[in-house]
């Protein structure tokens, strides 16, 4: 027997995850040039440098013209080679889309609707209004526009928009170093492989962070212990296995001999009831449960909004989104449900294995539904709560 001290309450999941984003700031921030920033989160607010467009430019292939028509072509306008002179009314020059607008000319005839014989250009259309087929000086953002927020995620259409910008560098938060920690004896002599850890790494890849690999790992504190030394100046720790209660349960332990504090242990949710939240100093460790399946849903319901928050998310939990379920779902229990499902016609079809250690189940799914504690049981085609897995790193 062992001397069984009274477990603490699971926490309900908005409890664990206010905790969870109470205690994290993003961290300081860098320099970056805007090309290797994809994925960072701005730790400034962006804006822009110069005008765009900077000039009025033609939106088609065809003649920029002054005047009503008939005209006289004197010259061209070319992306780079703009046309030099002035157009007085009666004259056209070629122009390309995305060439300088010739000064003098009022709007852009397309060449599908323009009969041209030598130099003497002619309508094959109604005319265009004044001002068709031209985009006008800044009609994208003018110099010292706001563009974007600070906390926004460069993704590729931001950093497109800083480029046009005039922006090169940019303030960002850092990126976080994570290490990832296999624990288990069975694990240390193969006799089963540590998939945990190799798939932790695969999640966070998504994200821009480093990753050191440890483990894995003996049920032995001073093993634990030495681990966990290596672990030093990290800003993101996760632990994989033993997190429970049994006799060889050891992280929790070994965490507060290392000095950590622990912020909470058990959340009420299925699977990853034994996630463990724990602080030392500068660094956030996230004990998770063995089971394959429940490392990986508390890794995508904790690991990886723990690291958006560090890169300066604004909102770092994963999204919902609502979907019809494709089977009835009986009523729930104390414990929410993460239920792995697969999407398919428009719906979301629950996976009905619960147990966390079966990764076949888990790899073919493409969603959890999320069933609340205590949840009445739902027919089917009602819209449920559904997290689509592969938002799980950038989406
Ligand atoms: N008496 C109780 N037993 C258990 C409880 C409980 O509340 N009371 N909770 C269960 C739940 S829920 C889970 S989840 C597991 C989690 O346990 P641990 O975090 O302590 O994990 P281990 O016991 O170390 O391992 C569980 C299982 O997972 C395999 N494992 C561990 N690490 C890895 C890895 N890196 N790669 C692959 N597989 C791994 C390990 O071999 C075990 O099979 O506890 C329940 N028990
Ligand atoms: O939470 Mo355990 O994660 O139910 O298998």
């Amino acid at each position: 027997m062992t001397g069984a001290a009274p477990l603490p309450q699971p926490l309900p999941l908005e409890e664990a995850w206010a905790r969870l984003l109470d205690g994290i700031r993003p961290l300081p921030g860098e320099a970056l040039a805007i090309e290797d920033a994809a994925g960072r989160h701005l730790a400034a607010p962006l804006s822009a440098h110069v005008t765009r467009p900077a000039a009025d430019l033609s939106a088609m292939d065809g003649y920029a013209v002054a005047g009503e028509g008939p005209w006289t072509v004197t010259g061209e306008s070319r992306c780079g080679a703009p046309f030099a002179g002035t157009l007085a009314s009666g004259q056209a020059a070629r122009i390309s889309t995305g060439a300088v607008m010739p000064a003098g000319a009022d709007r852009v005839l397309i060449q599908e609707d323009a009969l041209r014989d030598g130099d003497r250009l002619a309508l094959a259309a109604d005319l265009p209004g004044p001002g068709a087929n031209v985009r006008r000086r800044g009609i994208d953002f003018e110099q010292g526009d706001a563009l974007l927020p600070a906390g926004s995620r460069l993704g590729a259409r931001q950093i497109a928009l800083a480029l046009s910008a005039g922006v090169d560098t940019v303030p960002v938060h850092r990126a976080p170093q994570v290490a990832i920690l296999d624990c288990g004896d069975e694990l240390v002599d193969g006799s089963i492989p540590a998939t945990n850890g190799a798939m932790l790494a695969a999640m966070v890849a998504g994200l821009p962070c480093a990753v050191r690999r440890i483990g894995p790992v003996a049920d032995d504190p001073g093993a634990l212990g030495a681990a966990l030394a290596r672990c030093e100046g990290c800003d993101l720790v996760l632990t994989s296995g033993g997190a429970s209660v049994g006799d060889h349960d050891l992280v929790r332990p070994a965490l507060e001999a290392w000095g950590a504090q622990i912020a909470f242990w058990r959340v009420a949710i299925r699977p990853g009831k034994p996630l463990l939240v724990a602080r030392r100093e500068g660094t956030l460790v996230l004990g998770l449960p063995g089971n394959p399946v429940s490392a990986f849903v508390t890794g995508f319901l904790f690991a990886l909004p723990a690291l958006r928050a560090m890169l300066g998310a604004p909102d770092p939990l994963p999204r919902a989104s609502h979907l019809p379920v494709a089977a009835d779902l009986p009523a729930g229990g104390p414990r929410g449900e993460f239920m792995r499902a697969v999407l398919r016609g428009g719906q979301a079809d629950p996976i009905r294995e619960r147990d966390s250690s079966l990764l076949a189940q888990l790899a073919r799914a493409d969603a959890l539904i999320w069933r609340p504690p205590h949840c009445a049981g739902t027919k089917a085609g009602t819209d449920v709560p559904v997290y689509h897995l592969e938002n799980g790193a950038i989406a």
